[in-house]
């Protein structure tokens, strides 16, 4: 596979700021990847050096073989960029607005109408972008940022302020536009949201990479620990922690909870003592990982 982003140690800096502070990392074609990270994480500086939007202070950048900066017209056309904040043309319908997003790299208003049935939004074609809901004008503007049929796609937190419906909704787009061979690169706060849809994930906080990887891979090195859980009441704090694998044990009269890496033994210990009412096994997330490498919950 080939590398379509190369960034190397790079820096921006705002005022006392270490907006982005040597992050370096590799994107291949064709890949799912995302940029996971709290508010104020640096994602959305990081992206916007990437795709050309921001000088960066320092540091490498090489985008399908060629540097963004200072602005590249040979890239424009191979690359779409979603932000997070999009702007549409006033007053048009849905059609309208893509037609003319699509027009200005030569797109025929045939192909622009196939991409608004992409990304589902067909019956809201002669709707005034005024008029879409929140998720709608979403799919709309990254159907803008895929009218021209990128091989790369840029996309800032796109699934932001969507209810669940919508954002599953837009998981299965987005999953589609890869499948087709198009390599995606996403900044989201959102574990869940990595954790289904990226192939790698780089976790950033404060202007870093802290680790990057398979989310599988990433939870798999943490190597820790699972939480069984049974209703308050089905026994004791004490009588938890005697079992062979427990760990620790918490209740919070609802749930009581114990972390073990032996989830097995811990559910069988819990089945010889007919103790198992409502029981759930959780195995560790991306949330986890975040927890190990900060010591900080992680808090979108
Ligand atoms: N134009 C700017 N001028 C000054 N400071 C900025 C500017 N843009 C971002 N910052 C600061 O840089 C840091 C990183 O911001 P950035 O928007 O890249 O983070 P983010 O991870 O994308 O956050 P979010 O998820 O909230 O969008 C923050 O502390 C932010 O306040």
């Amino acid at each position: 596979m080939s590398n379509t982003i190369v960034a190397n140690d790079l820096l921006k800096r705002y005022g006392d700021v270490n907006a982005v502070d040597g992050v370096s990392l590799t994107v291949e074609a064709g890949e799912f990847f995302g940029i996971l990270g709290p508010n104020g994480a640096g994602k959305t500086t990081t992206l916007e050096i990437i795709e050309g939007l921001r000088q960066a202070d320092g540091g490498e950048i090489s985008v399908l073989g060629h540097s963004p900066w200072p602005r590249n017209p040979a890239l424009l056309p191979r690359i779409g960029v979603q932000l997070q904040a999009s702007a549409f043309f006033e007053r048009l319908t849905a059609r309208e607005q893509l037609r003319t997003f699509g027009s200005l790299y030569g797109v025929p208003g045939r192909k622009a109408d196939a991409m608004l049935e992409t990304v589902g939004l067909g019956d809201k074609a002669d709707t005034q972008v005024e008029k879409l809901s929140g998720g709608q004008a979403q799919r709309l503007s990254i159907a803008c940022a895929l009218v021209h049929e990128p091989e790369l796609v840029f996309l800032d937190e796109p699934t932001a302020a969507l209810d669940p419906q919508a954002r599953r909704n837009l998981w299965d787009v987005l999953r589609a536009i890869n499948t087709d061979g198009r390599t995606i690169v996403l900044t989201t706060h959102y574990m869940d949201e990595a954790e289904i849809l990226c192939d790698r994930v780089a976790i950033m906080d404060r202007g870093r990479i802290l680790r990057s990887g398979a989310p599988a891979a990433l939870v798999r090195d943490l190597d820790a620990a699972a939480r069984v859980s049974v209703s308050s009441g089905t026994l004791s704090v004490d009588e938890a922690r005697a079992l062979p694998g427990a760990d620790e044990v918490t209740d919070d009269q609802i749930l009581l909870t114990i972390s073990t890496q032996d989830a097995p033994n811990v559910v069988r210990a819990l089945a010889e003592r007919g103790a198992l009412d409502g029981v759930q096994i959780k195995g560790s997330t991306l949330e986890d990982v975040f927890l190990g490498l900060t010591g900080r919950e992680y808090r979108a």
